[in-house]
């Protein structure tokens, strides 16, 4: 009704004397305000019930009180909000986790929704570019939902018409910005739908203690840390191979020896070998005894080692072919992890060209044929660049810690990772709040995951050392 076709009416014209600008008088079609009152009382309506039918909690607790104050008086309005928190108080206080999700949560994300994000939407939409504001009109993408988790805000956003996550993924620091987040990640939830994850703590920022050893022998995902949302960070290792990447300090130790001590009940059964290769004779030197005499620090020895770990694969291709395409440990045939620590001292800084070759191309081996007969590869280094690790994509998956600048991030976990949130160049510095904090991607996913590994002391690793000693 309100609508009206481009250009103006003949009618409308003033002037279309020579020598004077013609000018189009403007339509104006008067809208009898009973029409407008209804549209916005209708509005109104819509809008409550939509916040009744998304909040019932929130709404409940804002308008109930209210309501019996303006018509029973302060009293029993009184009443009404003490009782409820007489009950359910201490039934939070001693189960937090069942009344947080159900009452606590939500509450939080109705304020955060009307206090945070309805209210600065518009403004740092526009200004970061999200939304456009055309001939008078705001073309918003919409925010549909926020939800919250004991540290962060999920919040629902549906695209505008012919928008890509690649256009927030480039804005993440205006919108953490413009909402007050220390980050934002971007994924999509599906077609023309983003989940914006906003953190409001980092669950992250206190060193976690090395996890216990596992009771039964497991070369399965190793429980190495925690991820974000609090749930175990299960670190595969049999059928796959890692590359752990991270500046000097920011903790690849911790991931090395979390996964070791993950397969010790393995490797204590036979189901699992650790042959360890430390060319900077530090890391790995702790706990020798874990390693028995497949340990080499020497490049020479690395390379002898690296040779015998290509000869076993290579006869248990020749065993298995033609009769089994898994690897399934056993005594005969145990899980060989190769945890090479530094990988770079043995290719790119190696002088000796002619052994650089040689673990190069034993490693390329190990990576491409490796783990379908049982041998694994796990290996950290420093500098992720091309010309340092010249077989970084033959590792399905990989690990950035702390790293020094945000072009590594991608060179770690693949093209548009840090656009997604992977900020690995953020990671604090100072060990206690970053060490071992790591973005992970895995094949499945291109949302990267943030998540940190136990710390496993200098005591822990001795602990772990000793049980093999003492059968030595
Ligand atoms: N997961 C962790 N949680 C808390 N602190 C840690 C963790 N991992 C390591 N640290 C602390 O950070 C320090 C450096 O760790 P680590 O030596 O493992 O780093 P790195 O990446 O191996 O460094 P480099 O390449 O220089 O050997 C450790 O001495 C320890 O105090």
């Amino acid at each position: 009704m309100l609508k009206k076709l481009p250009g103006d009416p003949v009618s409308g014209l003033v002037s279309t004397t020579p020598d004077t600008a013609v000018v189009f008088r403007p339509a104006i079609v008067q809208t009898p305000a009973i029409v407008t009152i209804v549209i916005f009382a209708a509005r109104l309506v819509i809008g409550l019930v939509r916040s009744f039918w998304r909040h019932p909690i929130a709404s409940a607790v804002a308008v109930t009180p209210s309501t019996i104050f303006s018509l029973y008086g302060w009293r029993l309005a009184l009443v009404v909000v003490a009782v409820p928190i007489a009950l359910v108080g201490p039934w939070a206080i001693t189960y937090p986790k069942v009344v947080l999700p159900w009452i606590g949560y939500r509450l939080l994300a109705w304020w955060r929704l009307v206090w945070i994000y309805r209210r600065h939407w518009q403004p740092v939409m526009v200004v970061s570019g999200l939304g456009r504001h055309i001939k008078g009109r705001d073309y918003l993408p919409r925010l549909l939902r926020v939800t919250c988790t004991s540290w962060a805000d999920v919040v629902t956003v549906k695209m505008l018409d012919g928008q890509a996550a690649k256009d927030w993924a480039d804005r993440i620091e205006h919108l953490a910005h413009g909402f007050g987040a220390p980050s934002c990640r971007v994924s999509v939830e599906r077609a023309g739908r983003l989940l914006l994850t906003f953190p409001r703590r980092d669950p992250l920022a206190e060193p976690l203690p090395a996890v216990p050893l596992p009771e039964a022998a497991t070369v399965g995902p190793v429980e190495i840390g925690q991820t974000e949302d609090g749930k175990p960070w299960l670190l595969k290792l049999h059928g796959t191979h890692v590359l752990v990447a991270g500046a000097t300090g920011a903790g690849k130790g911790s991931i090395l020896w979390s996964a070791i001590r993950g397969l010790i009940p393995a490797i204590w059964t036979g189901l699992a070998e650790i042959w360890a290769l430390d060319p900077k004779l530090m890391e790995l030197s702790f706990g020798r005894a874990i390693f028995g005499n497949r340990y080499a620090a020497d490049p020479a020895d690395c390379a002898d080692l690296l040779d015998e770990a290509v000869m076993v694969m290579q006869e248990r291709a020749g065993r298995f072919a033609g009769v089994q395409r898994d690897h399934v440990p056993s005594v005969q045939d145990p899980f060989v992890l190769v945890v090479v620590d530094e990988i770079a001292f043995l290719t790119a800084y190696q002088s000796d060209r002619a052994l650089r070759q040689r673990i190069s191309a034993a490693l390329a081996t190990l990576t491409t044929q490796g783990r379908a007969v049982g041998v694994g590869v796990l290996a950290a280094l420093q500098d992720p660049r091309k010309d340092v690790i010249t077989i970084r994509n033959l590792f399905p998956d990989k690990i950035a810690l702390r790293l020094d600048e945000s072009e590594q991030v991608d060179m770690v976990l693949g093209d548009g990772a840090r656009d997604r949130g992977a900020l690995a160049d953020h990671i604090s510095p100072v060990p206690h709040q970053g060490a071992g904090v790591a973005y992970i991607r895995l094949e499945s996913s291109p949302d990267p995951i943030r998540a940190r590994a136990a710390y496993v002391s200098d005591e822990d690793i001795r602990d772990m050392a000793a049980l093999f000693e003492e059968a030595m």
